[in-house]
């Protein structure tokens, strides 16, 4: 009986949380570096579905970086990168295509409805495409670099997905967009999620990465920072504390900032109900990003003011 009375008082606990975040948008970017860890996913999705049940809108943008190297492999090509992207030509884009819109998207909607939520895929095969985009240009010293078949969002279908938010389904969306001439191309899937929370007006943008958050030393979980202004990630990018992937995230988050998201957390998903915890927690369990700070960096206490 006791234990009955704990679990009734703990969700008596969470009602604070929960009105507060009810009927709110919060996007979920699935980094590749997560998917290999198949319970590490089961328990984020669960996590999912829970927010779904209680009135959150949670919509997932995925990733699956890792499994893209490993497809390359198998067709023996070769990965080029420039500043974070994988360079993308026709071949590249098949194998992007098949593992990313095809196999992931078809995995995390069949894991969510297995788990017992409801999950609508959003790729093109469906022919429910959300995400319209053009070719990236990129400059670097006054030349353009081009990187092919890779592009930057320009549009989200924000109907459709706000349709099947409010069907009570959780939309799941590829990094992967498609221009007025029916041209595919591969997006960065941290800038995807970005234009997705922007397009939402999110409540929350929550980075689901294989790292604790961002840290000081990037090998010492130890040294992870709880609370980091648009100012001082830029600095700890232009000091090369921030490096490699975590870049491109960073940039999203401060671009995103910028542009009216509430909130934007880089958070450990191997962490087993990391997500509820970063709801539920005054600090959260990774790192916070903020425009400008205007309070010092909270303590952890479990009350509904994050
Ligand atoms: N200061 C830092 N703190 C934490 N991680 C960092 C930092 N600088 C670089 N990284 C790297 O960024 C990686 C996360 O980015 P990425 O590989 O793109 O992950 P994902 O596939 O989850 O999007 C980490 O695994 C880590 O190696
Ligand atoms: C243009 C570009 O680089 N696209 C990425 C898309 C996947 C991705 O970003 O996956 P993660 O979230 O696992 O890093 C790629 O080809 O790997």
């Amino acid at each position: 009986m006791q234990d009955a009375i704990a679990k009734a008082d703990t969700l008596i606990e969470a009602m604070g949380w929960i009105r507060r975040f009810r009927g709110k948008t919060t996007v979920i970017k699935l980094g590749g570096s997560l998917l290999e860890d198949t319970e590490a996913i089961r328990h984020l999705l669960l996590d999912v579905i829970f927010m779904e049940t209680v009135g959150m809108k949670p919509v997932i943008v995925h990733g699956g970086g890792p499994n893209i190297n490993r497809a390359m492999e198998e067709a023996r090509l070769e990965s080029q990168w420039i500043n974070g992207r994988r360079v993308t030509d026709e071949a590249t884009l098949d194998i992007v295509e098949r593992v990313l819109a095809g196999e992931i998207t078809q995995f995390l909607t069949d894991e969510i409805e297995r788990l017992g939520g409801r999950a609508v895929n959003l790729n093109f095969a469906a022919d429910t495409n959300v995400l319209t985009g053009e070719k990236l240009l990129l400059e670097d010293g006054g030349q353009q670099i081009d990187l092919g078949f890779v592009g930057k969002v320009t549009h989200v279908d924000r109907a459709v997905i706000e349709s099947i938010s409010y069907a009570n389904q959780v939309p799941v969306i590829p990094s992967m967009c498609i221009d007025g001439t029916g041209q595919k191309f591969n997006v960065n899937a941290d800038t995807a999620a970005m234009a997705v929370a922007e397009a939402l007006g999110a409540e929350k943008l929550i980075f689901l990465s294989d790292v604790n958050g961002v840290r000081r030393d990037k090998k010492d979980p130890a040294t992870r920072i709880n609370s980091l202004t648009s100012a001082e990630a830029q600095q700890l990018i232009k000091d090369g504390i921030i490096d490699a992937g975590m870049i491109p995230k960073i940039e999203a988050c401060i671009s995103t900032l910028q542009r009216g998201v509430r909130k934007v957390h880089i958070i450990d998903g191997k962490l087993r109900h990391s997500l509820l915890l970063e709801i539920y927690t005054t600090s959260g369990v990774g790192t916070e990003l903020v425009q400008h700070r205007t309070s010092p960096p909270a303590v952890i206490a479990d009350s509904p003011v994050n």
